[in-house]
């Protein structure tokens, strides 16, 4: 991933330590691992970019460098908000990497679920304005992540698709997952949408408000600014109470039955019938490749 942002720098990109620059002005910080990119600039707005090929499947590595990036993003006074894109072409993000959730032991999966819910837990309730810039493909937990920012971007191309598409798999949307949804576009919209598992090509998820706006895909990161500009000249405190009193609900409930969710996913993922379906999907996947 790629992380890019400005400000009193933090951090550190692979060995090197980011620090003042001789006059003492904050330099631009970059921070990354290998699976984003995370630049902080003078603005103050941070930029994401998800850099895991083929098709920035989230992974137990990549969810973790994830969750650390944003935790230091959030430590960071001089950092306000973020941009979430991708550096790939026509993918944002393809959801939960499924090998995670096939022929794993009860442990990994009980890690993998406990990252997939810190990730979420601090991107939904980050106290940055997040806008995801969704440049391309974004299903099931692609979805989740654009989902549970702010404002959502999406290139005009009816070609990428966006949706909780779960079902599709054999497999069920957590409740948090639901809830999130419903935050977004509403009860209605998001018991039909989870109930077939419809992956909705841009021009219609912008009809359900999945998505706010659509741009051409060259305009995208100008638009993203520009949003961004504009949630930001709010005061942060205001707007950070009024999003905290909007989420807060979906988020302690998560928190209240962690333990017992994470429960739920070791036994749902361990059945037999559900493994078969997660290998019977990965194969299609590859066969329609071929
Ligand atoms: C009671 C309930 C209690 C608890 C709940 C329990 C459990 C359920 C919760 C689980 C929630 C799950 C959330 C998810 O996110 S599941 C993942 C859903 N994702 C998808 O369905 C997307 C699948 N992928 C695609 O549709 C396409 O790959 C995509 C993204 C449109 C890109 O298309 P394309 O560019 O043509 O690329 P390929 O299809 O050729 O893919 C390249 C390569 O990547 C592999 N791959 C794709 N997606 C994934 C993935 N999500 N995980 C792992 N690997 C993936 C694909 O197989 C190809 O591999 P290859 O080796 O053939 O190169």
């Amino acid at each position: 991933m790629l992380l890019s942002g400005s400000g009193k720098p933090q951090f550190g990109e692979g060995n090197r330590e980011v620090g003042e620059a001789p006059l003492g002005r904050p330099v631009w910080a970059a921070v990354g691992g290998s699976l984003m990119s995370l630049c902080l600039p003078f603005t103050g707005v941070a930029t994401m970019k998800f850099k895991s090929p083929p098709v920035n499947s989230l992974s137990l590595e990549f969810l973790t460098e994830f969750s650390i990036s944003l935790e230091k993003l959030e430590n960071n006074r001089a950092c306000r908000g973020v941009i979430i894109t991708s550096t790939l072409p026509k993918i944002f993000s393809s959801g939960l990497d499924i090998t995670e959730m096939c022929g794993k032991s009860m442990e990994h999966y009980t890690e993998f679920w406990r990252a997939v819910q810190e990730m979420w837990l601090r991107l939904y309730g980050s106290n940055m304005v997040t806008v995801a810039a969704v440049n391309g493909s974004s299903p099931a937990g692609g979805c989740l992540v654009a989902m549970s920012c702010d404002y959502r971007i999406m290139a005009e191309n009816p070609k990428f698709s966006i949706g909780l598409n779960e079902a599709q798999l054999g497999i069920v949307a957590p409740f948090w997952f639901k809830d999130t949804f419903v935050n977004v576009v509403g009860h209605r919209i998001a018991e039909r949408s989870l109930q077939l598992g419809s992956l909705h090509p841009a021009p219609e998820a912008h009809k359900l408000g999945l998505v706010d706006e659509l741009v051409p895909e060259e305009k995208l990161m100008e638009r993203a600014a520009a949003v961004m500009a504009q949630w930001l000249a709010l005061p942060d405190h205001a707007r950070q109470l009024t999003k905290t009193m909007m989420r807060k609900a979906v988020l302690d409930r998560l928190v209240a039955h962690r333990e017992e969710d994470i429960k739920n996913f070791v036994t749902f993922v361990s059945k037999e019938s559900i493994q078969k379906s997660l290998r019977m999907y990965m194969e299609m996947l590859k066969k329609r490749k071929s």
